[in-house]
């Protein structure tokens, strides 16, 4: 399949990775001197090609009952991807904390602790205001099983009651990681390629890992590694598209959402609710994190004709998908959710082979979202 990380490691220069965007190619006869350039202007008829090439790709579409059979099948596609690669596809990030500095904030640094205490009597009073008592975040990690029954007892007349008390389950639950100060959950982990890292590289104490995939062959292969450690991390199955099953977390409950190169894996008209139901289990000023496919990628224009599923959205040869977004559309999608932007920005890097002089355009799409402190989605 056209993956999406053999080719995404940034190089490292003397020793010290450089993070993205900072090697410029400004004379094209050095192109073969180096394995990768940022930010790699594009002439117009370099963008006129790539079009013509995505037309032309797209002109014939994926017959409908395919289609259908690529989307209920989902996930046992990736099962047997992840049954032919198991680790060994995609490659561990590393470079991950120098774009995405918030999944390894020094315990001194965590950027939303500040943030969160800072104003947590705001977030208090206005939560209250809004959804009464016992709703705010902190009541729930506290609430006593006196309390839930008292509260369960009472008949539901409304749907935000049945959203209180589901939310009051969770925490009588005792979820994984509720004792946790910051919680990560990455949507989409595959074998674990970004979750290993984070749990090697931020030694916080508070941390707790969350991580999700809907192959179970993947989480399998994460709960199986040596470094799976059940006490700060816990792994499971899980649709992102699935609006029937939630997540093992309360809303509010998360400093932080990771997803990389899984949005792309989703159908599109799936997405917005996707990032919806995420957006709801962040904490205030928590952020989301993404990495993923831009508009007009080389993966994009290798597509032959007939692979093309609906506008910029493709089936590979071993049935996984993949979406090309732009800048625009992601930040529809994250704004819609009630997030607002902190950082999205298209990577485009000009990667070299230099063995073949062979020359390869990526387009990457970064993007941070937080939540307001405020928050407009209950
Ligand atoms: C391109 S891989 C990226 C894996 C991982 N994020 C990484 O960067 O190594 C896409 C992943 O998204 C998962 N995925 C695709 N659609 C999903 C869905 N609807 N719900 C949960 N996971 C999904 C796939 O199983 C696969 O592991």
């Amino acid at each position: 399949m056209a993956g999406c990380s053999r080719e995404e490691v940034p190089v490292a220069i003397g020793g010290k990775r450089q993070q993205f965007g900072s090697r410029f190619l400004s004379d094209p006869a050095r192109v073969f001197h180096h394995n990768a350039w940022d930010n790699v202007e594009w002439s117009e008829e370099q963008a006129a090609a790539a079009e013509r090439k995505v037309q032309e790709n797209s002109s014939q579409r994926v017959c409908q009952e395919k289609q259908v059979d690529y989307e209920i099948n989902a996930h046992k596609y990736w099962n047997d991807f992840y049954k032919i690669h198991e680790n060994g596809f995609f490659k561990d990030r590393h470079w991950l904390f120098t774009e995405f500095p918030e999944l390894a904030p020094s315990q001194n640094q965590n950027p939303l602790k500040g943030l969160f205490w800072e104003n947590k009597s705001e977030i208090l009073e206005s939560r209250s205001s809004e959804d009464g008592p016992g709703l705010i975040i902190e009541e729930q990690h506290k609430c006593s099983l006196n309390s839930l029954r008292h509260e369960t007892q009472m008949p539901p007349v409304e749907e935000n009651v049945t959203k209180k008390l589901s939310q009051l389950k969770i925490c009588a639950d005792e979820f994984p990681g509720s004792s946790a100060t910051y919680r990560i959950l990455e949507v989409g982990c595959g074998v674990g390629n970004t979750v290993f890292p984070i749990l090697q590289t931020n030694n916080d104490p508070g941390l707790f890992v969350y991580c999700c995939d809907f192959s179970s062959t993947a989480i399998e292969l994460v709960q199986t590694n040596p470094e799976y450690d059940p006490s700060r991390c816990f792994a499971f199955v899980h649709d992102l598209c699935d609006e029937d099953k939630s997540y093992p977390v309360p809303t509010d409950s998360l400093d932080i959402i990771v997803l990389i190169f899984v949005l792309s894996a989703v159908v599109p008209d799936k997405m917005q609710k996707a990032i919806n139901r995420l957006s709801k289990l962040l904490k205030p000023g928590g952020m989301m994190l993404l990495r993923d496919y831009g508009r007009y990628d080389m993966a994009q224009l290798r597509f032959k004709k007939g692979q093309c599923l609906s506008g910029n959205f493709y089936v590979r040869g071993d049935g996984t998908r993949v979406y090309f977004f732009t800048q625009d559309e992601l930040d529809t999608l994250f704004t819609t959710a009630g997030l607002e932007k902190v950082q999205n920005l298209v990577d485009r890097r000009l990667q070299v082979n230099r063995g073949k002089q062979l020359t390869m355009y990526r387009v990457w799409i970064q993007c941070k979202y937080r939540k307001p402190l405020l928050s407009n989605t209950s």
